[in-house]
């Protein structure tokens, strides 16, 4: 079920795949994202959690139309992105943005940090005064002081480094920012700060986010919704205390117990779960293999079960 706020973003049965194989008889796809749907609301924080490879960062370059996609539907405020063009494609770029995981790699390191946060209001042809002005906001907004415009990123840590990237996303006042891992190359103690960061740009710029971790425990701190996903498929999508209280799919549990045991002291650690328990089955549940429950049924593919405020893709559930 989605939320009762209207939508900021509404996907519906997105799916992408990439040519893995290419020969002269045929062709080898992989399918990165499977008929995903959910919905952003206003000022809302959208949790889409996953192991590696499970396409989270497929789905974040999909709605921000870095990549096409395949099937499906987007909308932002209510348009189908992919009819945009002209003005209401400028006012798209213009109200969304991105923040990736590594600063290092996303941060011209030729550029000043002035230059790194101007870039955006030049593509959008602002004028000086005001490039000037949004600038020197923007750097105070994300936690910096003026002083670190006349350096350069290699002078910062990887914390201040975040801090401008994001300063470069906020700059022109996006309504929707995708968070693709912002904390996962920082220490513990950093990656607070910048989960503090985004909960006071959402509460004070009232700017959406989706927000894109490997780790459930990262993404229960922020999220107002979660999805989690496994191999492109949305396992569960629900409110986010609901999932992390009694998670509903056999992958969120096992997601959530591996979780380090000081968080809720009950959770024991699974290291006994081997990571494939059985042979794949064509046509059944896609996390049948590695399921701890599933049974003959569980070669077919489940629907999805809604219960309470919750989606899930069991056949249990
Ligand atoms: N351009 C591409 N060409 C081929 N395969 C791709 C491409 N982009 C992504 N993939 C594959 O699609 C799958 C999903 O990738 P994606 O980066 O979305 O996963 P992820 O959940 O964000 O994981 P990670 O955190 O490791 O990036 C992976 O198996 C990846 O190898």
């Amino acid at each position: 079920m989605e939320s009762n706020s209207p939508a900021l973003l509404k996907v519906e049965n997105l799916s992408k795949k990439f040519l893995i194989k290419k020969s002269l008889l045929k062709k080898e796809f992989f399918k990165a994202v499977d008929n995903v749907s959910f919905s952003l609301g206003y000022n809302q924080v959208l949790g889409i959690v996953g192991e590696s490879g499970s396409g989270k960062s497929t789905i974040g370059r999909l709605i921000l139309k870095l990549i096409k996609k395949d099937e499906g539907k987007i909308e932002f405020e209510g348009k189908d992105i992919y009819s945009l063009t002209g003005k209401e494609e400028k006012l798209f770029r213009k109200e969304t943005s991105i923040v990736f995981q590594d600063p290092k790699t996303s941060l011209n390191p030729r550029f000043k940090i002035r230059q790194i946060i101007e870039e955006p209001l030049l593509i959008h042809g602002f004028p000086k005064k005001e490039r000037k002005e949004r600038v020197k906001t923007a750097i105070k907004d994300a936690g910096l002081d003026e002083s670190f415009l006349d350096r350069y990123p290699s002078e910062l840590s990887g914390g201040q480094r975040q801090r401008v990237a994001i300063a470069r996303a906020i700059v022109l006042d996006p309504k929707m920012i995708v968070a693709d891992e912002p904390t996962s190359a920082l220490d513990v103690s950093v990656q607070l700060q910048i989960i503090n960061l985004i909960k006071k740009l959402r509460t004070e710029k009232k700017i959406s986010f989706l927000f894109i971790s490997h780790d459930l425990n990262v993404v229960g701190m922020l999220s107002d919704r979660i999805l989690v996903l496994y191999r492109g498929k949305i396992m569960e999508k629900g409110d986010a205390r609901d999932i992390l209280k009694k998670p509903a799919h056999p992958y969120t549990k096992i997601l959530l117990d591996s979780l380090p045991p000081e968080h809720p002291k009950d959770r024991k650690k699974l290291d006994y779960l081997p990571e494939v328990y059985r042979e794949e089955v064509e046509g059944g549940c896609v996390f049948y293999s590695r399921c701890p429950i599933a049974t003959d049924i569980c070669k077919k593919e489940p629907q999805y079960t809604k219960i309470d405020n919750r989606e899930v893709y069991c056949h249990f559930a």
